[in-house]
């Protein structure tokens, strides 16, 4: 029988529907629920878990009110912090989210030994590495999500594009999950056509615009927060391959040591997904004009970290 446990810290828009979509899969026996509002805690636990009951699925909902209760995950999701509002950028949310990450990982950390852990508050790259940071466990057990959604919303700006294809489409994003994020048209497909076949070079110039700005978007249309279906989705697919070792390659954020040319900063990079969490990290053979980009996108995370340091870890 399963017996998997995964945790959900942050039951805000993102981590309710993941806990709401994931309770109604089977691919974990408990989904452990904490938030610092713990009326909205129980108040999600109890809907879910009436959702369950009613999809006949046998995954378990706990409100965990205290430290104690959250423990002994397999996978914890952190979608804790503040959302953006129109007109900020993710970078905006730097010093206030890593405040809240490092209460996070201290508080999880002692009752779940053995977790591997998925961040997706933000900016994603800077909190990745603050929470590799608090925690000092290896970068196989931290990672974060940005690079599937990306894709997902490259996918989408290809579909709209095109009209046709819809499902058949493969696109690839790497790079961190901000402005200068790099969409690889080269690594995307049709239906394993290559783009340059079915789309002009000036539509894949927009397709690559519309998905570097997808969060924006609908950050504007929403005016309170930020996406989380899509990003609610995507992790579920982290989550799942790592619970059945699926060893499945997905465009995740890691700490890079080395790989691509860059150390000690976080990127999003292919990554295969396994039970020990990221197992290899996929090198692409990137054309000059991407490796540019990706050193770009680089860049902007060294500022967040040096930032991190001067103001939160105190070492500059
Ligand atoms: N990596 C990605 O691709 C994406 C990242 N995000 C980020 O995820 C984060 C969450 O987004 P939403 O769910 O839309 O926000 P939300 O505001 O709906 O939910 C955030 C939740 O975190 C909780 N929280 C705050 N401090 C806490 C603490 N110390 N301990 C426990 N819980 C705490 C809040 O009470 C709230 O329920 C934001 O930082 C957002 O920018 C959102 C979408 C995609
Ligand atoms: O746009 C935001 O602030 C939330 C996010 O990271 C996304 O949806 O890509």
């Amino acid at each position: 029988m399963n017996k998997k446990r995964v945790g959900i810290v942050g039951v805000g828009n993102v981590g309710a529907t993941l806990a709401f979509t994931l309770a109604t899969k089977d691919i974990c026996s408990s989904i452990l629920l904490k938030d610092k509002r713990e009326n909205i805690t129980q108040a999600m636990a109890l809907d879910i878990s009436q959702a369950t009951n009613a999809a006949n699925s046998k995954t378990v909902i706990h409100a965990c009110l205290n430290d104690e209760e959250f423990k002994d995950c397999d996978v914890i999701v952190i979608t804790a912090g503040l959302p953006r509002k129109p007109g900020m950028s993710r970078d905006d949310l730097l010093l206030t989210n890593a405040k809240i990450m490092i209460s996070v990982i201290k508080s999880i950390i002692p009752h779940n030994p053995n977790a591997i852990i998925i961040i997706v508050s933000n900016p994603l790259d800077a909190m990745v590495y603050t929470a590799l940071k608090a925690s000092n466990w290896s970068r196989n057990r931290i990672i974060g999500m940005a690079g599937i959604l990306d894709s997902a919303r490259m996918a989408h700006f290809i579909f709209e594009k095109l009209g046709y294809g819809q499902g058949q489409i493969e696109a690839s994003v790497m790079g961190g999950h901000g402005d200068d994020m790099v969409p690889l048209t080269n690594f995307s497909t049709v239906a394993g056509v290559s783009l340059n076949e079915v789309l002009s070079k000036e539509d894949i110039e927009d397709i690559v615009n519309k998905t570097k700005n997808g969060g924006a978007q609908i950050v504007k249309l929403l005016e309170t927060g930020s996406a989380y279906y899509a990003p609610a989705y995507s992790t579920i697919l982290m989550i799942e391959a790592i619970l059945s070792n699926k060893k499945k390659i997905y465009p995740c954020a890691i700490m890079l040591e080395g790989e691509f040319g860059f150390k000690d900063i976080v990127s999003g990079v292919p990554i295969m997904l396994g039970s020990n969490g990221a197992e290899k990290i996929i090198e692409l053979n990137l054309k000059e004009e991407q490796k540019i980009q990706f050193s770009k996108s680089i860049s902007s995370v060294k500022s967040l970290i040096t930032t991190l340091e001067e103001k939160i870890f105190n070492t500059k």
